[in-house]
């Protein structure tokens, strides 16, 4: 019998005292490294889309901390640009893309079938990680969920409070509702395809979770994850996910057993005392400490993160960030987070 990795160790409900880590972003500007590699394929989407150099940097923060789990290097706004969005960034201010605001719109998009064409190369990268990485590490993949993806969709960037999003499917819902069924098909797909490619486990990032409110959080965030993680799961069994509701507050509690998730991931507001009364009972949680520790670094980073992970060492917890780790992050201090934890 092989030894099973240490996070899907905890995916699957057993509790340890040092439990495994990665952080989100953890391939990202803060590592001269990957500036180099995104230097060297011209720009980010044509990072996203060479095979062989997205694999390089996801392995970089491996080689460089040995993290217990690698994600995948992708973004989730590929989708919109495999169902015929242009896509861009603008350097210093984010992305860019064509709008989606109108019934016109949205007969001017592709299928789910059509995404494959544009996302090959994600897949292909995929294929050399599952080859490349060492044994004991686990390969994430993963998608936006379909709230957060059409929130760039309609509103064409990031925006502070998801109005242009909020107010489509207000005014307009049969337009919304379509676009949210075609990007839960075109999810199923794509996800799909990485698990065939070779990642053993599946994050969905609803970083926008958070503006949705009572009902519409359960009509908008709460039923996609289900439909696609439920389909996902019929597909693959033995499938392990991790659900990101990013700002949930209150409607964390339950969320993982509702939509079938492993794993739930809570954003640097919640409490870990609270979180292993009423999140761990329902399975593994994931996170949390502040981002901004990375750039101060010191002692406070080595006791909260020492905190978070005895909070939580009496359920399933995979260490992680609350949200990823941002440019002005020190690498050095990845090193003092890892002895923290791990001693
Ligand atoms: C909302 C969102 C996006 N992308 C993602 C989310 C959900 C998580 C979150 O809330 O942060 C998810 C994402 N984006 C990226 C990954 C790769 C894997 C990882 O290391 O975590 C993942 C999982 C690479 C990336 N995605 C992006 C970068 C930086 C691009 C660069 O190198 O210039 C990276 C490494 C760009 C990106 N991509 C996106 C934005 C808003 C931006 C610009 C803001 C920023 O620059 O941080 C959309």
């Amino acid at each position: 019998m092989t030894d099973k990795k240490k996070l899907l160790r905890s995916l699957a409900g057993e509790a340890m005292d040092v439990p495994p880590v990665w952080l989100m972003r953890q391939a990202g500007r803060y590592l001269p490294e990957y500036r180099a590699t995104r230097a060297q394929a011209g720009d980010f989407l044509s990072l996203c889309y060479n095979p062989e150099l997205a694999a390089e940097v996801t392995l970089q923060p491996i080689r460089r901390f040995g993290f217990d789990a690698s994600i995948l290097f992708a973004d989730i706004l590929l989708i919109p640009q495999a169902l015929g969005a242009d896509l861009w960034f603008v350097t210093g201010e984010g992305p860019r893309l064509s709008t989606i605001t109108s019934a016109a719109d949205m007969a001017g998009m592709k299928t789910k079938d059509d995404i494959h064409e544009t996302l090959n190369p994600i897949y292909e990268t995929v294929r050399i990680l599952a080859e490349e990485l060492p044994k004991d590490v686990t390969l994430i993949g993963f998608a936006g969920a379909p709230w957060t993806v059409a929130t760039y969709m309609i509103a064409g960037q990031g925006t502070p409070d998801q109005a242009p999003a909020h107010k489509l499917r207000e005014e307009d819902p049969t337009t919304f509702d379509a676009l949210m069924d075609l990007i839960t098909e075109a999810t199923i797909e794509y996800l799909d395809q990485q698990v065939k490619a070779g990642a053993e486990v599946v994050k969905l990032f609803d970083s926008w979770a958070g503006s949705l409110k009572g009902a519409a959080f359960d009509k908008y965030a709460l039923a996609p994850a289900k439909r696609i993680i439920s389909e996902l799961k019929a597909r693959h069994p033995d499938l392990p996910v991790i659900a990101f509701p990013r700002e949930a507050g209150d409607k964390y509690i339950g969320f993982a057993k509702a939509v079938g998730a492993d794993c739930l991931a809570i954003d640097t507001a919640v409490d870990v005392k609270w979180a292993a009364e009423n999140l761990q009972v329902d399975g593994c949680v994931q996170g949390n400490l502040d981002p901004k520790l990375m750039i101060t670094g010191g002692e406070e980073l080595a006791s909260e993160a020492r905190r978070i992970r005895d909070a939580l060492k009496g359920g399933p917890h995979v260490f992680n960030l609350g949200h990823g780790i941002t440019p002005q992050a020190d690498p050095e201090n990845v090193h003092v987070l890892l002895e923290a934890i791990r001693s």
